[in-house]
């Protein structure tokens, strides 16, 4: 029996709101309500999203839980600190799916150290593909969820290069680095950096350095749930001049008590764990993940190598941070969470060039 399910989504003029509205305009049981935001309201879509042509004529209405709780799922696209309150006035029966980073975090205490404040809550994870060495799966989690926290985008990207490393016990999680090239729609609309196209546009400029980026406790808090103990991880975003894409390189120094770690055995281990995953893929050997191969796509591609000179596992993911990193991610738990298969409307094929 084919359902449809009415989302509506709050935030819709910005990019993490937009994207789910591209992507949720392609999915067969999803059947786009109320599109709501704060500043922009009486506006038409068209003026924020004009590459949505079948929406662009719709108004953005002021954001308001009564108008949202009509539906039967409502995803929130908004600023960290913004959800919290929404959410607590919508309905339980509806599934609420929080692209923000308000109720990812198990942490209260590493909510309040990275974001300020009292932590507004914990909700499923949404990362289908997490791994959780106690056994359970993050799936199962998903499928009976009524309020979903989908990942910080960077929080993907390191989390699916390097998880597979921690639950086969080869890497030692307590040294970590990650660097990051992110693009700048990663920032959203409002003008957090310097923007200007005349300076973006020839630079690679650092952000958050010296351990500071909130994604840091929650990258720790997946790979904890993925066997490590102790996690220490040393990260570092580049933002770099493309509009979508994450490239993150992270480096490890081999678990103690290893020596050395053979080629074939290595990549096996990436490979087991992602060999039944339609979105994330380890690249053939001696293949490299780029941006570009993921644009537009949720598809996560991963490679991993040993540098036996250094002694560290090097392993390279690349995603799309608004689809994988965000609003495709979003579907993709969303479906569970609804019944569907978890693939419906997602793309595995990127674009090009
Ligand atoms: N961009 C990305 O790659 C990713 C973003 N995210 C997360 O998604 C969320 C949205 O990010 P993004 O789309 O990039 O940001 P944008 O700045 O592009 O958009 C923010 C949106 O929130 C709306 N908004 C702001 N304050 C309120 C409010 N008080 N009530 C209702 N609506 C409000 C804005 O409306 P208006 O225009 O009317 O002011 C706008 O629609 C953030 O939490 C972000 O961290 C997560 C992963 C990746
Ligand atoms: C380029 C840039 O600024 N990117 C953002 C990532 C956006 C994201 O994942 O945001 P939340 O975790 O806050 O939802 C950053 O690094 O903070």
């Amino acid at each position: 029996m084919r359902m449809t399910f009415s989302v509506a989504v709050t935030g819709a003029s910005g990019y993490a709101g937009g994207e789910f509205l591209r992507l949720a305009l392609q999915h067969p049981e999803l059947e786009i309500g109320a599109l709501t935001a704060n500043a922009s309201a009486g506006t038409t879509l068209g003026e924020h999203h004009p590459h949505l042509r079948a929406l662009a004529p719709r108004v953005i209405e002021p954001t308001d839980a009564a108008r949202l709780a009509e539906h039967d799922v409502i995803v929130l696209a908004l600023p960290h600190g913004t959800s919290g309150p929404i959410a607590g006035q919508l309905p339980d029966n509806a599934i609420v799916v929080d692209l923000g980073a308000d109720h990812r975090l198990e942490s209260a205490a590493d909510w309040t150290t990275y974001y300020g404040g009292d932590h507004p809550g914990t909700w499923a994870y949404g990362l289908p593909e997490l791994i959780r060495a106690a056994g359970d799966r993050q799936r199962e989690r998903l499928a009976e969820a009524r309020r979903i926290a989908v990942p910080g985008c960077n929080v993907t990207a390191v989390t699916l290069g390097i998880q597979p490393g921690v639950a086969a016990g080869i890497i030692d999680p307590s040294d970590l680095v990650a660097v990051l090239s992110v693009g700048y729609s990663g920032a959203g609309k409002s003008l957090r950096q310097n923007l200007l196209a005349s300076e973006a546009l020839s630079s690679a400029a650092p952000y958050a350095v010296g351990g500071t980026h909130r994604h840091i406790p929650e990258i720790g808090q997946n790979l904890r749930a993925a066997g490590a103990g102790d996690v220490r991880l040393s990260f570092t975003p580049v933002l770099v001049p493309m509009s979508r894409g994450i490239l993150a390189t992270t480096t490890a120094r081999l678990a103690p008590g290893l020596k050395g770690v053979d080629a074939a055995e290595l990549r096996a281990a990436w490979v087991d764990a992602y060999c039944e995953e339609r979105f994330v893929e380890v690249l053939p050997e001696g293949q490299w993940p780029t941006t570009a191969m993921v644009q537009g796509s949720n598809t996560a591609l991963v490679q991993v190598a040993y540098d036996a000179t250094a002694g560290r596992i090097v392993a390279v993911s690349a995603i799309d941070n608004l689809v994988k990193g965000t609003a495709g991610g979003a579907i993709q738990s969303l479906n569970l969470a609804l019944g569907l298969p978890e693939h419906l409307g997602l793309p595995v094929n990127g674009v090009a060039p």
